[in-house]
Order: structure tokens, then C-alpha cells, then sequence
């Protein structure tokens, strides 16, 4: 049925994963469309992180596939998931903290440089532009010549989205992206969110449902390695099973 969808981008189905015999994620069906910004939620331990774990290719499936513009993701390297437009950022930022936001960009250019080789890097005005576009896009095109250790917490954040963005994903994907984010950074992610998710898809882990409430097209619940309910943000509030496990404690 799925299949004849044609801007169906992600297509996982029967998925799981055991860990010494627990299964973390157990028979999960997941289709994102492009253009999409799904949120995923659940209560601790519901299996949302080793989800995202087994799509990025960071620990691999016991069963089930995973298939990314109908290419099959489950058994290929990190590195090469990356390469097919499949970006995931963790919750810790990792940014270079004693570089300016630019060169952060720049470092993250899709060309394989490294630190060092980058130092004797050319700028080219491809990869100018695209710094440019980018920065602007997370609100930090103020900041180019900054050092990234002097950015508030929230745009530390958006750098290391941005550093993703580079690279073109055709999917990011984000865990807790606001955590320790004050309001108004809450409130600039979600309009950030709103302008990247253009020409992209996007798959979130989020506890704050207020912020859930802003951002969401669709949300999955998970809950002990499998799927709850899926819907609307309306359809979730109002969902007796998702009151009774997640959102009424
Ligand atoms: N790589 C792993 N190795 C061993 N156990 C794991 C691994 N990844 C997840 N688990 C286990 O699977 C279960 C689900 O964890 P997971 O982190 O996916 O939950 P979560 O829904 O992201 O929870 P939280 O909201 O607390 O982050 C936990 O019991 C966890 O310990």
C-alpha cells in the first residue's frame, strides 16, 4: 500500500533490536513522506533513541528493513548512510569550540577534509554561498567570524544543525533538539525547524509537548519497542492509551 505513495522517503518496516534478549524496538512501522517533520514521543526507555540508533546505522537490526528512497539502509556503514542523505544529530553538541562558526561550516563542507587539511583549504564561491545560505538559515549569519565557544547554548545548537544542513540530508534527524533551550530559543528553533523542513524531511525525538505542539505534521508514540498510536497532534492529546501511558503522568 505504502509503496504507491510517491513521496514516501522512509519506508521502515517490522523493525527490531534485541539486547541480550530485551527487544528495545520490537516490530515497528515508520513512513515518512518527504517534506515531513514527524516527532517521536514515549515515556523513557520506549525504544525512540535506538530507533533512530538502527535508521543512522549506528547499531544494526535483529529483523526488518529500512528502506531510504527505496534503497535498503539496514547492514550498510554510518558513513554510507550519511553519503545517501540520512543525517543524525545527537544531543550533545559537537563543535569545534575554538574555531569561528564559518570555519565549523566550512570544516563540515562535503569534500572529506580534516582539521588540518582544512586550514590549507581554498575557499571556492561554491562553498562560500552555501555557508552563507546556511548560516542564515539557523540565524547565525551575525556570527560568522565568532569563535563557536562564545554562541549561547541555542545557537551552539543550531550550529551543529547547520554543520548538518551542509551536507544536504534529504533526512535529519534530531534528538531532544531543544533541551536546555531557554523559551525564546525554544521559539526560534521552532520557526528554524519550519524553514529547514523545506525540500527535507524531518524525524525528531521530543519530550515538550508544547514545543511538540508547534512543529509536528505527524506524531508516532512509542511506547516498549512498539508504536502506540500515530496521528495528528489532536488525534495524540486525545488518544485514552497515550493519556494512560505517556502524557498523564
Ligand atoms: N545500544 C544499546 N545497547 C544496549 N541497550 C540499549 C541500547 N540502546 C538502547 N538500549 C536499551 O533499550 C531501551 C530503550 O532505550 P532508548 O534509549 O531507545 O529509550 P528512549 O525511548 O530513547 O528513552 P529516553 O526518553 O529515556 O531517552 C533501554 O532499556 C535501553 O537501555
Amino acid at each position: 500500500m505504502h509503496s504507491d505513495n510517491p513521496s514516501l522517503i522512509l519506508a521502515v518496516e517490522d523493525l527490531a533490536v534485541s539486547f541480550g534478549g530485551f527487544r528495545a524496538v520490537d516490530g515497528v512501522n515508520l513512513y515518512v513522506n518527504e517534506g515531513e517533520l514527524r516527532v517521536i514521543i514515549g515515556p523513557n526507555g520506549a525504544g525512540k533513541t535506538a530507533l533512530l540508533d538502527l535508521i543512522c546505522g549506528k547499531t544494526r537490526p535483529t529483523e526488518g528493513t529500512i528502506r531510504f528512497k527505496g534503497r535498503e539502509l539496514s547492514g550498510m556503514p554510518e558513513n554510507r548512510i550519511v553519503h545517501e542523505g540520512v543525517c543524525r544529530k545527537f544531543q550533545a553538541p559537537s563543535i569545534y569550540e575554538n574555531l569561528t562558526v564559518y570555519e565549523n561550516l566550512e570544516l563540515t563542507f562535503p569534500s572529506g577534509r580534516t582539521v588540518m587539511r582544512s586550514l590549507f583549504f581554498r575557499r571556492t564561491s561554491e562553498v562560500h554561498d552555501r555557508i552563507m545560505e546556511t548560516a542564515a538559515l539557523v540565524d547565525l549569519d551575525g556570527r560568522l567570524d565568532d569563535m563557536a565557544g562564545l554562541l549561547s547554548h541555542g545557537q551552539k545548537q543550531w550550529l551543529e544543525i547547520a554543520m548538518l544542513l551542509i551536507q544536504e540530508p534529504a533526512l535529519l534527524m534530531l534528538d531532544e533538539p531543544v533541551a536546555g533551550m531557554s523559551q525564546a530559543e525554544r521559539d526560534a528553533t521552532a520557526q528554524l525547524l519550519n524553514r529547514i523542513r523545506e525540500g527535507r524531511s524531518v524525524v525528531i525525538i521530543e519530550h515538550d509537548m508544547g514545543f511538540v505542539e508547534e512543529i509536528a505534521n505527524r506524531v508516532t508514540v512509542l511506547d516498549q519497542g512498539k508504536v502506540l498510536a500515530e496521528g495528528s497532534i489532536d488525534r495524540i492529546k486525545n488518544d485514552k492509551r497515550v493519556i494512560e501511558r505517556y502524557l498523564g503522568h
